[in-house]
């Protein structure tokens, strides 16, 4: 079981391009607690936050590791919150047998409580990922009462949880008694509606395993007490009893399945992706058609495989020229570069994907756009960290400043003064600039002047090419005119009128 923290990678904010980060990240790490991950809105829409969601499942612990997605769901009230609590109780546990606890501390975890008020609405996840050695994916439907026939429709689930089970003399309480009970229930019966047939028939086929449990009522005080807090010790014996087999039986690690969709193993990134390919077909207005559930979901595992892919190239380019790499020849970050990036395509090209070669084109396209950005990114890093990158401005300015001088010493000597003092103000202005220029390193303010003295320095240093140097001149002056104008901006409107004149 590991903290599930956010990490940046040595750029610190470098990284935050690709995952939407927030600022409360400093509270969100002080304590697990449920996260809210989709939002129902007034209206009855959902909203995915997606924020929320890159925070838990995108940290770099857990994003590539298999993922097992344990859900709760159904009807409202029927103790999905209450029942998920003792699934945390069992996931933190220090003792392995005796996970349950202390009998006289309250329930806490995801938000519960009695009434008839809704208590949860649209999908909660918890803000920590329990890494479990041998891990898997089952979801779990918590049904109650009987199972209804409308149920059956809905579900896609592998574990149909029965509460207040109240005909144990049928049935017994538990796994077995579930089986059979379930057995009994998905059985085909000419006298049942077409389309009911149909799901029982075709449910088998859905899942690799179905399964039932059936639990006894907790007692009289959880059901209707106001108080009740979620003492152990108020809580039937027999419900407990079959509480310590049921949690194990769902969440002990050779239990668990990773999650699979068409035979490939999902991680914590590709969950993400899902997400939002599903939540968008149920952003319309109808019941999502199963066409645009399958074009989802070749969507969301391309665009899983983009991502893992792009991570790959990030990572190596890191161990390359990272934050604390030392710089490297141009050429060779090239190199690198595109030795990276075809091993990042051949990766994503083996993972197995949905949707066909054509449809998945357009994906590896995004995919080496993505990593053509990042690219620009680490050259400019690369260079930052040459030393005579750094040092060409202040060099430059030093040469102009030691050949106005000479200059100026040279014509004043034979005469020429009005040279000489127009070799001194160049000199004078160099100076200033060169200062102004030390003020804006050191003090880390003006930045937008500073880069245009950069710009100039650099047209100056490429002299080799006169043109080049010129058009550089110009285009600095042409990107930061708004700066002139906001420094003199009594010129500017003697400027405009003096064009008005004109007119
Ligand atoms: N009868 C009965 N009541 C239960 C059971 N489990 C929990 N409760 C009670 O049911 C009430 C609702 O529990 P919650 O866990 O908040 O239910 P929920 O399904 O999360 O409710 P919403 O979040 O509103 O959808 C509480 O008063 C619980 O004490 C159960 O197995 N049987
Ligand atoms: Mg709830």
């Amino acid at each position: 079981m590991a903290r599930n923290r956010k990490e940046r990678n040595s750029w610190g904010g470098f990284s935050d391009r690709n995952y939407d980060w927030s600022s409360e990240e400093e509270d969100y790490e002080k304590k697990a607690q449920p996260v809210q991950v989709l939002v129902v809105k007034d209206d009855h829409s959902f909203e995915l936050d997606e924020g929320a969601l890159n925070r838990i499942l995108l940290c770099e612990t857990v994003r590539d590791k298999e993922v097992v997605a344990v859900s709760v769901a159904g009807a409202f009230r029927k103790g999905k919150s209450f029942l998920m609590d003792f699934m945390l109780r069992y996931m933190y546990k220090t003792e392995p047998v005796d996970w349950l606890g202390d009998y006289n501390a309250p329930l806490s975890g995801f938000s519960w409580r009695g009434g008839s008020e809704r208590e949860t609405t649209g999908i909660q996840i918890w803000s920590e990922i329990f890494l479990v050695d041998k891990p898997d994916g089952k979801k779990v439907y918590n049904l109650s009462q009987n199972v209804q026939e409308d149920d059956l429709q809905h579900l896609q689930s592998l574990i149909f949880l029965v509460r207040d089970w109240s005909f144990p003399y049928e049935f017994p309480y538990g796994a077995d008694g579930g089986s059979k009970f379930l057995e009994k229930r998905l059985k085909v019966s000419e006298n049942q509606h077409e389309e009911l047939q149909n799901v029982r028939k075709h449910i088998h086929s859905c899942f690799t395993n179905i399964s039932c449990f059936l639990l006894p009522h907790p007692g009289l005080t959880v059901a209707t007490n106001p108080k009740f807090d979620g003492k152990l010790k108020e809580i039937d014996e027999e419900f407990i009893r079959h509480l310590k087999v049921f949690i194990p039986w769902l969440l002990s690690p050779e239990n668990l399945d990773v999650k699979e969709i068409n035979g490939n193993k999902i991680t914590c990134r590709g969950l993400v992706e899902y997400f939002k390919a599903y939540i968008k077909i149920y952003q319309g207005e109808e019941l999502p058609h199963p066409k645009s559930m399958l074009q989802a979901t070749a969507e969301a595992n391309n665009l899983a495989a983009v991502a893992t892919a792009k991570d790959l190239y990030n990572k190596k380019m890191e161990e390359v020229c990272g934050g604390d790499r030392p710089f490297l020849a141009p050429t060779d970050l090239q190199h690198k570069h595109q030795e990276l990036k075809e091993d990042s395509v051949k990766l994503f090209r083996g993972v197995k994907k949905m949707g066909g070669e054509e449809f998945s084109r357009r994906y590896l396209q995004q995919l080496e756009n993505e990593i053509d950005e990042l690219y620009v990114q680490y050259i400019k890093h690369n260079d930052s960290k040459n030393i005579f990158h750094a040092a060409r401005t202040p060099a430059t300015l030093f040469v102009v400043i030691f050949i106005t001088y000479v200059l100026a010493a040279v014509t004043g000597f034979i005469g020429l003064d009005i040279i000489a003092s127009l070799c001194n103000m160049i000199m004078g202005l160099t100076l200033i600039t060169l200062c102004t220029w030390a003020y804006i390193r050191y003090s880390g303010e003006y930045r937008e002047l500073g880069a245009v003295i950069d710009q100039v320095a650099a047209a100056l240093w490429d002299q080799g090419s006169t043109n080049e140097a010129l058009y550089k001149l110009y285009s600095a002056a042409a990107t930061h005119r708004h700066l002139y104008h906001h420094a003199f901006p009594a010129q500017q409107a003697e400027a405009a009128e003096d064009h008005e004149k004109n007119m």
